[in-house]
C-alpha cells in the first residue's frame, strides 16, 4: 500500500526540554492510525512537523512523498486543528464556502459539497446560523465538516469529537471508517480510548517514545488486557 504519510527519526525538543526522540511512523492508504499519549506527550508536535508547521531538529518526514509544507498538497489535505479556526461572524455555510473556495472546489458544485460535509456532522439545519452563536461541540463539528471538503485522501484530525455526543460519535465514525474503506488515510488524535479501538493501529506516545504501534487487538494481547485504556494505564505504570 502507498505511504501517505512517513517520519522517519524525527526529534524535537523545546529549549532543554526533549518532546520528541527518534520517532519512525507510517501511515499508509486505506490505515486509520489513532495517536494516543498523555497531555503534553507531543501529538500536536508530531502532527506540526508532519505539516510543515513546525520544524523537527533531526529526521524527515513527507507526506504523498513531498516535503512539507508543499502548496500543491493542499487540496489532497484535510487537517482540523485542536482548536478551531473559524470566521465567529460569518454563518456556517459562509465558514465552509470561503475554505471550499481556498480549496478550488467548482462553484457549480460548492452548494452539493456543503450541503455533503454539513449532513455528515448533523449541521445542515444550522447553516444560515452564525458561528457565534455556536457551542463549542458544534464548532468542533463545523471545523470537521471543513476539513472533510472535497473527501481528502489524507485527513489529519487532532480532537475530532470533542463536544460531540455518544450518536453523532458514532456517525463521525462511520464516516471515517467509509473514507477508509475507499482507500483515504487518516492519523487521528484522542483522548477516548473508545475511540482508540476502532482504528486499524494505535500508536502511543509516552516519554518522547512511540513506544507501541500495533493493532488494538495485538496490543491488547501483547499486554494481556481487554482494552486500550488498560494497554494506555499499563504503558504508563498505572495498571500492575
Ligand atoms: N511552541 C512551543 N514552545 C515551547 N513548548 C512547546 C511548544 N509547543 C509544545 N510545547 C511543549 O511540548 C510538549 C508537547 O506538547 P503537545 O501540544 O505536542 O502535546 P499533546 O500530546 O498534543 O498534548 P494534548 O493532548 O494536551 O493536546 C508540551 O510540554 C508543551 O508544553
Amino acid at each position: 500500500m502507498q505511504t501517505v504519510i512517513s517520519v522517519e527519526k524525527v526529534s524535537k525538543s523545546f529549549g532543554n526540554q526533549q518532546v520528541l526522540k527518534n520517532i519512525d511512523m507510517l501511515l499508509k492508504k486505506g490505515e486509520i492510525i489513532g495517536l494516543i499519549g498523555p497531555s503534553g506527550s507531543g501529538k500536536s508536535t508530531l502532527i506540526n512537523i508532519a505539516l510543515g508547521v513546525e520544524r523537527a531538529d533531526s529526521g524527515l518526514t513527507t507526506i504523498f512523498g513531498e516535503k512539507m509544507p508543499n502548496r500543491m498538497l493542499l487540496g489532497k489535505l484535510g487537517y482540523m486543528a485542536q482548536s478551531d479556526s473559524l470566521y465567529e461572524s460569518l454563518t456556517a455555510k459562509e465558514n465552509i464556502e470561503f475554505f471550499a473556495e481556498m480549496k478550488g472546489v467548482d462553484k457549480k458544485l460548492l452548494i452539493q459539497e456543503i450541503t455533503r460535509v454539513a449532513k455528515i456532522v448533523s449541521l445542515e439545519n444550522y447553516l444560515d446560523k452564525r458561528v457565534s452563536g455556536f457551542s463549542g461541540g458544534m464548532k468542533r463539528r463545523l471545523s470537521l465538516a471543513i476539513a472533510l471538503i472535497s473527501d481528502p485522501g489524507l485527513l489529519i484530525l487532532d480532537e475530532p469529537t470533542v463536544g460531540s455526543d455518544p450518536a453523532l460519535r458514532l456517525q463521525i465514525w462511520q464516516e471515517l471508517h467509509r473514507m477508509r474503506d475507499e482507500g483515504h488515510a487518516i492519523l487521528v488524535t484522542t483522548h477516548v480510548m473508545d475511540e482508540a479501538e476502532l482504528v486499524d493501529r494505535v500508536a502511543l506516545l509516552l516519554g518522547g517514545e512511540l513506544i507501541a504501534n500495533d493493532s488494538p487487538q495485538n496490543l491488547e494481547s501483547q499486554y494481556h488486557v481487554d482494552s486500550i485504556e488498560k494497554v494506555f494505564l499499563k504503558a504508563e505504570g498505572e495498571l500492575k
